[in-house]
């Protein structure tokens, strides 16, 4: 099944809203919805569900990893963003390594995903920590080969991850 991605920058707290973006990404053929600003996230994840989608949510790196914890057993993935949400080339914030560990410790096999200065230099440090899905894109457009870099992404997850009991 083809997944879409689609972080939006929903800043609103208003659920109305949430829900009208939703619909629409839903009749664009998304299937995959990150959501960060929601008053009532179970409310969401249900309704979200109910659309035959999967649940990803977005924690942005002044956003404590705990409050991932009461949903962790409902959603599909959590992306622990590791610069602020905006622009590409910024620096990878290697102070949100903790959050990926923890959240990696309590639920083995949910997708954890990291989005921001991830390169050849930072992809250790992320998939030892617990990360399975990486988002990358100046390491992968700026490089001389790009599939190679990518290859290497995939090797050094696969590796740690076999320390878990699900690859996905
Ligand atoms: O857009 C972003 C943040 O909002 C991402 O960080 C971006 O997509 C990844 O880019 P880079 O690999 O250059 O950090």
């Amino acid at each position: 099944m083809p997944q879409a991605i689609i972080s939006p920058s929903i800043l609103s707290s208003d659920f109305a809203q949430l829900a009208v973006e939703s619909q629409r990404m839903i009749n664009e053929g998304a299937d995959w919805l990150h959501i960060e600003a929601s008053q009532d996230p179970g409310k969401l994840i249900d309704e979200i569900r109910e659309h035959g989608m999967k649940v990803g949510v977005a924690v942005k790196p002044k956003t404590p990893i705990d409050v991932i914890f009461p949903l962790g057993h409902m959603i599909d993935m959590c992306l622990v963003m590791t610069v602020e949400p905006g622009f590409g080339g910024q620096k990878f914030m290697t102070e949100c390594m903790p959050k990926v560990k923890a959240l990696r410790e309590r639920f083995p096999e949910l997708n954890i995903e990291v989005d921001g200065g991830l390169s050849l230099d930072t992809i250790d440090e992320a998939s030892k920590a617990g990360a399975n899905v990486i988002v990358a894109g100046t390491s992968i457009f700026k490089a001389s080969n790009p599939n190679e870099v990518i290859k290497t992404f995939r090797n050094k997850v696969t590796a740690e991850q076999v320390k878990y009991s699900k690859l996905d």
